[in-house]
């Protein structure tokens, strides 16, 4: 079988789709009315495997026809658009990708991923090693359907079949192994320099990091600064925000701490074009946002003891109360 063998392409209007249905959306935005084409189809998920008996990484080659229609050029013949195979062959529309599909079953969806990765890649991987990377959008203009991607580690003793798709379904698919020398990634030298990077945060510390690789393959590593909330109760002393913030008062810092705070968020791209009068207000509303007040002059010693021993009592009487709904919902299992 080869599956770059194409030929007879034709290309015609596309109705009752099971896999994507055209609408067009009317709307009023700031009372100018518009109309928007887009596409319905289904969400993906698509899935990152290394192979770590062998060190390798694991995609998969498939022909891709809407890959295929976008590179090549279309004639009308007899009235019908057709391709020219000899001038355009099937290779066009070949691609190397992660192992995907389509979430078009109401199942969770790290089960749809393990059922991809058996189809196409033949390996039985265990849900727990599908580790999840995050999620975005795709085609944001046409369909914006959402792709959620993982991550999963395999190994030789996982293989059960395979792969290749579902023979019955038509599908053709290549499994693609390529180790990370070929991929042109610098693992080591990337580890390394990472983690010489972000020695001086505290272990436990979260940081938002990008990490961007350019075509050469040489790689940025942007560490920001930590979460504004990390800040706001390191200086406010408090492990939790409020459960009522606006009633309830979970800490209180100075304006001298929103000051710093924000000199140090002020770093940060998010907050580039603003200034630092702004970045102090964002950090008010922050603060304000998690129950903790802010307070013009310095705290007097007494009425913050006053404070911390009122907000531990609190925090008991929630646990107590979260404690008794947890037992009265077992009782009515
Ligand atoms: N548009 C279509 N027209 C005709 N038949 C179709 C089709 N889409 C799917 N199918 C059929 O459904 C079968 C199963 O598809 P999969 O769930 O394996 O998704 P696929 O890997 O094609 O990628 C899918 O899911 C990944 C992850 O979301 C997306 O990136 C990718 O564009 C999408 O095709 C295909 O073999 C084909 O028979």
């Amino acid at each position: 079988m080869i599956m770059e063998n194409i030929s007879d392409v034709t290309v015609g209007p596309c109705e009752n789709s099971k896999y994507i249905v055209p609408k067009r959306i009317h709307y009023t935005q700031n009372g100018a009315a518009k109309i928007w084409d887009v596409m319905r189809v289904h969400d993906g998920v698509a899935i990152l495997l290394f192979n770590s008996s062998r060190n390798v990484f694991v995609f998969v080659r498939q022909f891709r026809p809407a890959i295929y229609i976008n590179v090549v050029k279309t004639e009308i013949n007899n009235g019908i658009e057709t391709v020219d195979t000899s001038k355009y062959p099937g290779t066009l529309g070949l691609t190397i990708e992660l192992c995907a599909g389509i979430v078009d079953k109401d199942k969770p969806v790290p089960y749809i991923a393990k059922a991809e990765v058996l189809e196409e890649c033949g390996y039985d991987v265990p849900l727990e090693n599908i580790k999840k990377i995050t999620t975005c959008r795709n085609g944001v203009g046409t369909s914006g359907a959402t792709i959620h991607l993982y991550y999963a580690e395999i190994t030789d003793s996982m293989k059960v079949g395979p792969g290749g798709g579902i023979a019955t379904e038509g599908e053709m698919i290549d499994i693609i192994e390529m180790t990370p020398e070929e991929m042109q990634i610098q693992i080591a030298p990337f580890c390394k320099d990472f983690n010489e990077k972000t020695a001086h945060i505290k272990p436990g510390i979260k940081i938002q990091t990008e990490v961007s690789v350019n075509p050469d393959r040489s790689y940025n590593i942007k560490l920001l600064t930590p979460p504004t909330q990390y800040f706001l109760m390191q200086a406010a002393g408090c492990q939790k925000g409020s459960s009522k913030p606006g009633t309830k008062v979970s800490g209180i810092i100075t304006l001298k701490h929103i000051y710093e705070i924000a000199k140090v968020k002020s770093q940060d791209p998010s907050f580039a074009c603003m200034s630092l009068e702004q970045v102090c207000k964002s950090m008010i509303g922050s603060a304000h946002f998690i129950g903790i007040k802010v307070v013009k002059g310095p705290l007097e010693v007494e009425e913050l003891r006053q404070f911390l021993v009122q907000r531990a009592e609190e925090l008991a009487l929630e646990e107590k109360e979260l404690e008794e709904l947890r037992v009265s919902k077992m009782l009515r299992l």
